[in-house]
Formats: structure tokens, sequence, C-alpha cells
């Protein structure tokens, strides 16, 4: 049989991954504008919207996009859709800083209690207005700036060490487990009932 008909490659199996990805954050802040532009993409290369090649020998089924309105009226809606994510994308728009700073406040939180563990990317929307000068004066008068790259930098490494600070606290809470189950062994085990 031909190795291409067998699922094999170069002797290494073809595996077939499924991809859940929930993309959220404030409403109005472009998630919706871009899934749109990854799809339409996509189609104009003639492929299909719910294939996507990564690395080499995985072949990702991208089968389910989730991008629920990050209006307050929505937010059942979008607990509901949490379940099994794979993927969170979380959005910001550069020309709104209330929807960056809630992706500390409000989105982080949320993913976080209901995907625990869930890879996340942060994504910035609306780039291309950080050049626009009447929207910069706009904000300027409010005492406020567009969002620069280094501060959704800084966001993303908060949402980093946090996940980190996490993996430490479980690790260290395993390690004292392992030592504590093995001091019950070495004295003996002994329950009063
Ligand atoms: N200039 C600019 N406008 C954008 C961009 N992306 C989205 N918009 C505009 O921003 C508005 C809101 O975009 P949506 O994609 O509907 O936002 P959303 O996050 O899906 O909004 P909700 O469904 O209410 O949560 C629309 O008028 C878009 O045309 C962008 O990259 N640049």
């Amino acid at each position: 049989m031909p190795q291409n008909m067998s699922g094999m490659s170069s002797g290494h199996t073809r595996r077939r991954e499924e991809l859940k990805v929930v993309i959220v954050g404030d409403g109005g802040c472009g998630k919706t504008s871009l899934l749109m532009v990854y799809t339409k993409k996509r189609l104009s290369r003639g492929k299909t919207i719910d294939k996507a090649r990564l690395h080499g020998r995985i072949k990702m089924h991208i089968h389910l996009f989730l991008c629920i309105s990050g209006r307050e009226d929505y937010d059942r809606l979008r607990h509901l859709s949490y379940p099994n994510a794979n993927l969170l994308l979380i959005c910001y728009d550069v020309s709104c800083p209330s929807s960056y700073d809630n992706v500390l406040i409000k989105w982080y939180p949320e993913v976080h209690h209901f995907c625990h563990g869930v890879p996340i990317i942060l994504v910035e929307c609306k780039t291309d207005l950080r050049k626009d000068k009447a929207l910069a004066r706009k904000l300027w008068s409010s005492d406020q700036n567009p969002i620069t790259y280094i501060q959704g930098e800084e966001t993303k490494r908060k949402i980093k060490e946090n996940v980190e600070d996490i993996f430490r606290e479980a690790t260290k809470q395993a390690l004292a487990a392992t030592r504590k189950s093995r001091k019950a062994k070495r004295n003996g085990f002994c329950a009063l009932l």
C-alpha cells in the first residue's frame, strides 16, 4: 500500500486532531471581524475553513470556532461554550483602553475559571487605528492613549506569570503530598475510626 494511503508518512503516524477554539473579548473589540478575515483568507486559497496544517505531521481540524458576543446579556451563553475548549483567544481593541483593562479584570479570570490550564492567545485587534490621528486626539482629550504593543506584552507576561505561579504551587503541593505519604509509610499507618 502506498505510504500516503496507509496514513503513515516517513515512518511517522499521521495524527488527526480536532480543535475547539473559543474567542472572547469586550463587545465590539473585533472578534467577529477577526474570524471573518481568517475564514475569508482560507476560502480564497481554495481550502475548506475547517482544515489547517500545523507543524508537519499533525493535521488539525479546526472544526468549531465559538465567538460569542462580549456584551453582558450573552454571559450565560458564553459560559456554556467553554467546556472542552482546546484553545482560547482573548481579544482587545487597541483603540479602546477599557477593553485592554478588561483582559485582566474580566476575561482572564473568566477563562481561567471555566477552562483551567487551556492555552491562551492574547490578540490585539484594530491595530490599524494606532495610526489614526483623529482617534488619538479623542483618546488624549480624556487623558488616554491607544494601547501599545509593549502594553500588550506586559499583559501577556502577567498572564504567563500567573499560569507559572499556579504550576509552581501545584508542584509544591504534589511534592508535599508525596513526602507526607512516604513519611506515613515509614512510620506505619494508623487510623482511629
Ligand atoms: N479599523 C478597524 N475596525 C475594525 C477592525 N476589526 C473590527 N473593526 C470594526 O469594529 C466593529 C466591531 O467589530 P466586530 O468584529 O463586530 O466586534 P465583536 O467583538 O465581534 O463585537 P460583539 O459581537 O459585540 O462582541 C465593526 O464595525 C468592525 O468593522 C480592525 O481591525 N480595524
